[in-house]
């Protein structure tokens, strides 16, 4: 996977423009290199920053609306507006994509959030601190091809801060971490380096380690509550949804949606394979190619214990999330499965019930 740290790096910036209205919701070269001025003149790139029950909000430069129900497209995309018939909008390829396994037995892809620039993995310098659940999240920021930051908050309720930083900076050396007070004045200067006009970042991570706290940090000129929508109910009833997608000022987009707070590992085997590149490389030099690294001879990945270059630790967590992922998509391919040979079923019920109706005439 290829991706560009160019934004890490930059300092220039001062000589840029202003940012123009669409640049401000986050429009990118990766975006207008698909289309071009003709269709952007008859069809107006537009991002969607709310999904609920009466369609999508779309907004765009001077462009407001909702689109009705119908587009396979979830909050961060970006559609080429059909003026006439917006449902038949063109959404744009995305950029980075999270998807989630719904909870329950109906156990169906649903996506999340699209054209996520940076996401936040945040945890605190306290018991919520998991290096496990922290691999995870990365692993899932890697698949959905977001760049991961981690976060790690209460510095400031901790004796030492620095064995929890030193251990998040083993995780993996294209991860940037940030130790940091959520509430202190300084989060807006720490997190400059990603939050900046043109960017959407989003915040992930367990209850009370801070999210709500930062992102009231990064708008504090903004009442995150105020920005609720009135929307109907089933019952016809108003009720609040908060926004999903906003924008702070200047022009970076946060992400914040209930989704993203019950994300599980779904199909996250490329983002596992990053996180553990070092592991799988080495266990190509296993002598079996099926090699389970549990004692069968000539295993690369046991030797590397014999001589400390591996942590047995590790090696036990990398087991561990590459099983769940194996199982989490075998159970949608076995769901899958089952979903034929219940059709199976039904057909040939419905072909005996027809032969049984023919025999009583
Ligand atoms: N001292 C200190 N307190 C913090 C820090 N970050 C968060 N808190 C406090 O921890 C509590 C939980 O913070 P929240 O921002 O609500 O956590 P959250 O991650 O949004 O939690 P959920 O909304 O449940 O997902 C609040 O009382 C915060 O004031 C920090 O860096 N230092
Ligand atoms: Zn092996």
């Amino acid at each position: 996977m290829i991706r560009d740290y160019s934004q890490f790096l930059s300092s220039a910036e001062s000589t840029k423009p202003a940012p123009s209205p669409l640049e401000q919701l986050g429009w990118q070269s990766f975006f207008a290199r698909q289309t071009d001025l003709d269709e952007m003149a008859s069809a107006p790139p537009v991002r969607i920053t709310e999904v609920n029950r009466n369609g999508l909000r779309a907004l765009g430069d001077g462009v407001d609306l909702v689109i009705p129900p119908g587009p396979e497209a979830t909050v961060g995309d970006w559609l080429m507006l059909n003026r006439e018939l917006p449902t038949h909008s063109r959404i744009l390829e995305r950029k980075s994509l999270i998807r989630r396994r719904a909870p329950g037995k109906d156990r169906k892809i649903q996506l999340i959030a699209a054209n996520i620039d940076t996401m936040f993995v945040v945890t605190s310098c306290n018991a919520d601190f998991n290096i496990a659940r922290l691999e995870r999240f990365i692993a899932m920021a890697f698949d959905a091809e977001v760049s991961p930051v981690i976060i790690l908050t209460k510095i400031d309720k901790c004796d030492d801060p620095h064995p929890y930083i030193t251990e998040a900076e083993t995780l993996s050396d294209h991860v940037p971490v940030v130790a940091l007070n959520a509430k202190a004045d300084d989060v807006r200067e720490k997190l400059g380096a990603w939050v900046k006009p043109g960017q959407t970042i989003a915040f992930l991570g367990t209850s009370g380690v801070g999210k709500s706290t930062l992102t009231k940090a990064l708008g504090d000129d903004l009442d995150i509550e105020t920005q609720g929508i009135r929307e109907d109910d089933a019952r016809g009833r108003h009720t609040t949804t908060r926004r999903q997608l906003y924008f702070i000022e200047g022009g970076c987009g946060v992400l914040d949606t209930p989704g993203m707070r019950e994300l599980q590992l779904t199909d996250a085997a490329a983002g596992v394979s990053d996180v553990f590149a070092d592991l799988e490389d080495l266990a190509t030099q296993c002598r079996f190619r099926n090699c389970a690294h549990e004692g069968e001879p000539g295993c690369a990945v046991q030797a590397g214990i014999q001589t400390g270059e591996v942590d047995p630790a590790r090696l036990d967590r990398w087991r561990k999330l590459a099983a769940e992922e194996a199982h989490n998509s075998a159970s949608l391919a076995q769901r899958r499965a089952k979903d034929k040979s219940f059709g199976k079923m039904v057909k040939s019920a419905k072909t005996a019930k027809a032969a049984k109706k023919r025999n009583r005439k």
